[in-house]
């Protein structure tokens, strides 16, 4: 079942920042009290980092028990360990070296200098691996159902690794593969695909900055998954979309703003 997108503009991508940031403090909380822990998949890119920045600059932020947290990768660059183009290289820095996170339950994709080498595909196969081993009986299939999954939002609708028209986005069985021709740089990554990122319980797609207003506008307009990956990116309860305003500019006047009673 996949849920509607439900729409959240702030002012600037700052404030986005800031309150997507509260929000996920807040619902990480709220999963640790519940069942005693709680998982959430990261993404790559300024939106995400700044996130991430502004998650650790927030008051509230030790509100979050961080050795019972999982956080896993909805996609990596294929490079080396430590290389400063790689995700986790990247919130390493702008949040997790700071926080007291259990090392045993930050799930890094492998690196291209790891024991997979350059073959992107074992990669891809060993972390979908450690995913299934770490799904439970309650959980929709071969990951675990994630608290919160969050996306960036490409100016060509991509989100994780899965690019318009590539075979990515086309997987329909593995949740998670190799890319080779990223036209984002690198090349190379590793990603996971819709039928794993639509295992999480919720969706967030993080949309700021005017260079995303003609992605978001297609993505939340009925365009198909494969011409436009975002459009299919949906949680089982929840799927929504955090933007600024330069970035809402464009979406279709049914959708922004809202409507009053
Ligand atoms: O590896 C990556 O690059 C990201 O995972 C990618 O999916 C990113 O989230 C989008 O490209 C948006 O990036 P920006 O927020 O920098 O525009």
């Amino acid at each position: 079942m996949s849920t509607a997108p439900q729409l959240v503009v702030h002012r600037d991508k700052e404030l986005m920042a800031q309150a997507a940031a509260a929000r996920l403090i807040t619902r990480i909380v709220d999963a640790q009290a519940s069942r005693g822990e709680a998982s959430v998949v990261l993404t790559g890119g300024r939106n995400g980092n700044g996130l991430l920045a502004a998650l650790a600059a927030a008051p509230a932020r030790d509100a979050i028990d961080w050795p019972r947290l999982d956080l896993w990768w909805g996609d990596e660059r294929f490079l080396p360990e430590g290389d400063p183009d790689r995700n986790v290289t990247q919130a390493r820095e702008a949040l997790l070296d700071a926080v007291p996170l259990d090392p045993k339950r930050v799930h890094a994709m492998p690196a291209s200098d790891g024991p997979h080498g350059s073959d992107v595909e074992a990669a891809a196969d060993a972390y979908a691996r450690e995913l299934a081993a770490a799904a439970g009986p309650e959980d929709h299939g071969a990951v675990p159902a994630f608290d919160v999954l969050m996306l960036g939002v490409g100016p060509d609708t991509h989100v994780a690794s899965l690019f318009p028209e590539l075979p990515a986005v086309r997987e329909t069985e593995r949740t998670v593969v190799g890319v080779h021709g990223a036209p984002k740089p690198p090349p190379t990554r590793v990603t996971l695909t819709l039928p794993a990122i639509r295992a999480a319980r919720e969706v967030w797609l993080l949309a700021a900055g005017e260079d995303k207003a003609e992605a978001a506008a297609i993505a939340l307009s009925g365009a198909g998954e494969i011409q436009a990956p975002a459009a299919g990116a949906h949680g089982r309860a929840r799927t929504l979309w955090l933007l600024d305003a330069p970035a809402a500019s464009q979406l279709p006047r049914t959708l922004y703003p809202p409507a009053t009673a």
